[in-house]
């Protein structure tokens, strides 16, 4: 039996932090960082059952094309992916009343719809990236016995040599992203790669505002750097503790980002609502078509 402090359910029965209750999840499940894109694919949903939310996540579910579809946003961040990842499971797996482990589990489909920085100088702004493999230079997975089942030890090897001597404060780990949504979202318009998931976004990502780097020409020995064919496409802050918790739990996981920032060519697109929202459209089509 789960107790109450490890399981926290509010006084309506809802989980912790999303305030879901069982049964309000559908199947197929969008992630965005940004709470207000909850807004723009519910415009974009019919039979909308409810819109809860809670700090950062805010959540709904509606039906497109007339699959079931819940869209939950996370905020930004490995821990908030921590989170919302526990809880999802937590609904469909755990037996809220008794607090026991359900024996039959449920599989859910994750995709993550974000924004994120290329980091090859021929995937430009406003581009699509889907991350078939993601590097965590977070180190969220590593508390989770099972961490090891689900990794790329090879590529983890190659990743500390590229990095050096920084290895105390960097062992990347690699989660591949789940083969059957790859197949669902792939297209001629969509790039895909390695995705660094990053623990911030300013000098974690060699961005320097007022203080400087360690890693001083890290975008560009990423940019370099090559995988049995894959190259590193791409920096953003939460797919490699989604891909990492969705196959420790026996879920499937996927995310597809719009290049907002062009960190090579060191170009940016501030004004990238609509492209999100015409990313969000592909992505609807694509998961209930599958065309
Ligand atoms: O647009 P979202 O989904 O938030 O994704 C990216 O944008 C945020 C940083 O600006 C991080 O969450 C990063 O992963
Ligand atoms: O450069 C970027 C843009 C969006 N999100 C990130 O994490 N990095």
């Amino acid at each position: 039996m789960i107790s109450d402090s490890e399981l926290i359910l509010n006084p309506d029965g809802s989980v912790f932090h999303l305030h879901l209750k069982p049964g309000q999840i559908a199947n197929t499940i969008i992630l965005v960082g940004d709470p207000n894109r909850v807004d723009v694919i519910k415009s974009m949903f019919t039979d909308i059952e409810y819109q809860i939310a809670n700090r950062e996540y805010v959540s709904t579910t509606g039906k497109f094309n007339d699959t079931r579809i819940t869209v939950v946003s996370t905020g930004v961040g490995i821990g908030n992916i921590d989170i919302v990842m526990n809880e999802l499971d937590a609904l469909v797996n755990i037996d809220f009343e008794s607090r026991e482990i359900k024996k039959e589990k449920k599989k859910l489909e994750f995709i993550r719809i974000g924004t994120s920085g290329s980091l090859q100088k021929d995937i430009p702004v406003n581009s699509y990236v889907i991350s078939e493999k993601s590097a965590g230079f977070d180190n969220l997975l590593y508390f989770y016995e099972d961490e090891g089942k689900v990794v790329n030890e090879e590529f983890r090897r190659l990743l500390r040599i590229l990095i050096g001597g920084h290895s105390i404060f960097l062992n990347p780990y690699v989660v591949d992203a789940s083969e059957k949504l790859l197949d669902q979202l792939k297209s001629k318009e969509a790039f895909s790669g390695i995705t660094i998931t990053s623990p911030g976004f300013y000098v974690p990502q060699g961005r320097e505002l007022r203080l400087s780097k360690k890693l001083k020409d890290i975008n560009q020995k990423l940019s370099d750097f090559e995988y049995h064919g894959y190259k590193i496409t791409n920096y953003e802050m939460e797919s490699s503790a989604l891909y990492g918790l969705a196959k420790m739990l026996g879920h499937e996981a996927i995310a597809i980002c719009l290049v907002i920032a062009n960190r090579l060519n060191n170009q940016a697109n501030e004004n990238y609502r609509d492209n999100v929202k015409e990313l969000i459209a592909y992505v609807l089509h694509k998961i209930t078509n599958h065309d």
